[in-house]
């Protein structure tokens, strides 16, 4: 396989796929480049949910395998809130910084040791023959009580890394392609990658 289309819109998603991909040579089309394919509805109430949702609802539509990315934050002093809402959790609008600033105002008065958050990640690939398989990957750390660095993208300037004594915002694209959810999610599908593909390479 020389290529593979990650169905999602998120420009910072895509720029790590496109690292974390090109260690196998195989190039990533996100649906940037496509004019008129419309946001697939999140209707779902968990990560797998909405991943499956968007791999099979792309796949139907363009006719190829894909691969959907649901992602979000976890915090345990909000009981696990903005979870799958992490994209919306400030309005429909999308607004990174908007949603640092709620979850920072949630967590007012609330100290370190009790911040404690975890990234998670879903990817689901689908072929067009309906066959989907999907893997999670985790990353752990704390909230930050000020948003930090300028890397990345979502939450990443409030999400601080133990390993790394730095917010993900403070990493450059390779140092979070080393540990992040994402990272994680698909060395587990690398792992299973020629089995998922053997049929199609034999025939
Ligand atoms: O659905 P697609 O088109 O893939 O793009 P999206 O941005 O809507 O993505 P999700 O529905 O998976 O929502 C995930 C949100 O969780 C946050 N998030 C996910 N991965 C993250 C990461 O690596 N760093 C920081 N924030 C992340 C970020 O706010 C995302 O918008
Ligand atoms: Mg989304």
């Amino acid at each position: 396989m020389k290529r593979i289309i990650i169905a999602t819109k998120n420009k910072g998603k895509v720029a790590e796929f496109q690292q974390l991909f090109s260690k196998k040579g195989i190039d990533v089309l996100s649906l940037l480049a496509y004019d008129d394919i419309p946001d697939v509805e999140e209707t779902g109430t968990t990560f797998a949910e909405n991943a499956i949702l968007k791999a099979t609802t792309i796949a139907n539509m363009l006719h190829e395998t894909v691969i959907a990315d649901d992602s979000g934050l976890i915090v345990d002093a909000l009981n696990g809130e903005p979870g799958v809402y992490s994209a919306r959790y400030a309005g429909e609008g999308k607004n990174d910084q908007a949603n640092i600033e709620k979850v920072l105002t949630k967590l007012q008065g609330v100290p370190f040791e009790q911040r404690t958050a975890r990234f998670h990640c879903t990817l689901a690939v689908a072929k067009p023959n309906g066959d989907v398989t999907t893997v999670d990957g985790v990353c752990e750390g704390y909230i930050t009580e000020e948003p930090v660095g300028e890397n990345g993208f979502g939450y990443d300037p409030i999400f601080f890394v133990p390993e790394k004594q730095r917010t993900m915002a403070q990493l450059t694209k390779e140092e979070k392609n080393e540990i992040s959810h994402r990272a994680k999610a698909l060395q587990h599908l690398l792992h299973i990658w020629d089995k998922l593909f053997e049929k199609e390479n034999e025939s």
